[in-house]
């Protein structure tokens, strides 16, 4: 059984987001704490890309920094071989958080929200986007519902459409389903792998649920704890929701614990060296 393998740089295309030797550090009053050391990877159009690693290991930061939001205190990010230096429409951003929908919006007026602030679309064209969005994630119903009045899965799939709706280059999530209860969060991953097989857009992905790495992913990073470096890069393509009870998927499952949680693996060694 040789369900996972180490990830080579397929040769073809350009990757979508190229990450080379990402340090990064927040500076504060007590010191500098670096969050991520040397982080390189690259994403191609159309992956379903996992961050996966322990707390503290910089997988927000991550994706902060690919975002905008944060600068790398060495290395780079490149979008469409273009370096990120600030925040963008490019990269839409869902969060675990359930306030990250201005309460005095509507469910509509919430998806309408980006495509009008960057002038993307005409009102005209952004309702008709935002409504066709609004469907797709199963909210037709609730379309003129502020956020106070829905679920936590309801409000996640709000975001979701908000963020799908701008068709950025790559969609970032951060812990998206993490503050859902379990059965919600399976549904949830359900949803998003199938939006994922309609409309094929680019995912970067954290979660620190091996699991949940497995399902929604078809590519793997790990990282080693704090500060993050690369451990491993895998492939994970072939498991999906239905994977979740098989040999094959528990055996997938413990074999990235191990890497994660080192029972054969210095947190130093280099990725290409690991045997899986
Ligand atoms: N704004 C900040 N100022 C200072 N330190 C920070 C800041 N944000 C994160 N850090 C530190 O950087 C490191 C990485 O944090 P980060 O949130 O990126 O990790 P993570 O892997 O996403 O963790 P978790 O899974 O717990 O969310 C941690 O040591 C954290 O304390």
């Amino acid at each position: 059984m040789a369900p996972l393998q180490v990830v080579r740089t397929p040769g073809g295309p350009e990757p979508l987001l190229r990450v080379r030797d990402v340090t990064l550090e927040y500076r504060g009053n007590g010191g500098t704490v670096r969050a991520t050391q040397d982080v390189g990877f690259d994403v191609f159009g159309g992956d379903r890309f996992v961050l996966l690693g322990p707390s503290g290991c910089g997988k927000s930061s991550l994706l902060k920094a690919v975002g905008g939001f944060v600068a790398p205190a060495a290395g780079s990010i490149e979008l469409d071989g273009r370096v990120i230096t600030a925040p963008g429409p490019d990269r839409m951003a869902v969060f675990q958080e359930f306030d990250q929908l201005p309460p005095w919006k509507t469910v509509l007026q919430n998806v309408m929200f980006p495509l009008l602030a960057t002038r993307r679309l005409p009102r005209a064209q952004a309702r008709e986007r935002a409504l066709h969005w609004i469907d797709r994630v199963g909210l037709a119903r609730v379309k003129d519902a502020y956020p106070h009045t829905l679920s936590g899965g309801m409000k996640q799939r709000v975001a979701i459409a908000r963020a799908l709706a701008m068709q950025p280059r790559v969609l970032l999530m951060d812990e998206p389903f993490a503050a859902l209860d379990a059965l919600t969060r399976r549904t949830m991953q359900e949803e998003l792998t199938r939006l994922w097989e309609e409309t094929r857009f680019t995912l970067l992905f954290v979660t620190h649920s091996i699991e949940e790495a497995l399902v929604v992913g078809n590519r793997i990073l790990l990282l080693s704890p704090h500060p993050g470096r690369v451990r491993a890069e895998l492939n994970s393509h072939q498991f999906d929701l239905s994977s979740g009870g098989s040999a094959e998927f528990q055996g997938a499952a413990q074999r990235i614990h191990d890497l994660l949680f080192g029972v054969d693996t210095p947190a130093t060694a280099p990725p290409e060296r690991i045997a899986l």
